[in-house]
């Protein structure tokens, strides 16, 4: 198994970089694996003390059961992969039954940030677009498809966002092996790796 890490801040562009490094590739060979499945369960906390939550710090995240499902399915095995709700902010009860694949893709702010789950890839990308650029398509994002107002979202942007950015991600820069400017749509890197990809797959 061929194991890629996504990283990049909010807003760079690693969900739509995925989405078109697997479009044009065989369907059952390429997996991919979201760190935003593994947020914590939060369900115990009522919405008011999920709102408090800061959701870019690394301890937001079950990292352990990410690392756990990556180990079981390197060994051939399939997971319940969980399901996160963006609007009910927290772990919905359906899973979704995730068999392994010849590439696994793993995208996520934080997942170049965890030496763990770090070690566990082969190659390790890194997607950069400036923070003016991020900032903008996030709110866009969070405002068309997360249910947050322009308030909360510049609220958070400030309060946890920027911080944990600065703190957590931007460092984890430095780990990878191939660095995509995504300020705009950048095709020729989506072909490289592609291109690697279908090398693997043979
Ligand atoms: N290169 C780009 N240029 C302009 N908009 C982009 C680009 N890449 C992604 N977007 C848009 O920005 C938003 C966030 O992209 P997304 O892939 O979800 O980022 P991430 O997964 O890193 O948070 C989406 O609305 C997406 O369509
Ligand atoms: O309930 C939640 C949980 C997380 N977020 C934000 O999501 C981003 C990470 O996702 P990307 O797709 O990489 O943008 C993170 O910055 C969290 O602040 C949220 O808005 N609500």
């Amino acid at each position: 198994m061929l194991i890629l890490g996504i990283a990049g801040g909010t807003g760079c562009g690693k969900t739509t970089v995925v989405n078109q490094i697997v479009d044009e590739l065989p369907e059952n060979e390429v997996g991919v694996i979201s760190q935003d499945s593994y947020y914590n369960d939060l369900s115990h906390l009522s919405k008011e003390e999920r709102e408090k939550v800061n959701f870019d710090h690394p301890n937001s995240i079950d990292f352990d059961l990410l690392i756990s499902h990556l180990e079981k399915l390197r060994q051939g095995k399939s997971i319940h992969k969980p399901i996160y709700s963006f609007v009910e902010e927290t772990r919905l009860e359906k899973t979704i039954l995730t068999a392994p694949r010849k590439v696994m893709i793993v995208e996520g702010i934080l997942v170049l940030s965890n030496p763990k789950l770090r070690n566990m890839f082969d190659i390790k990308i890194y997607v950069h677009a400036d923070s003016d650029e991020r900032l903008i398509r996030r709110l866009q994002r969070d405002i068309k498809e997360r249910g947050h107002d322009l308030e909360k979202a510049l609220t958070r942007y400030q309060t946890a966002v920027k911080p944990m950015h600065q703190q957590f991600i931007e460092p984890s820069k430095e780990f990878a092996d191939i660095i995509i400017p995504n300020n705009h749509y950048n095709t020729v890197a989506v072909d490289i790796v592609r291109t690697i990809i279908n090398d693997r797959l043979g």
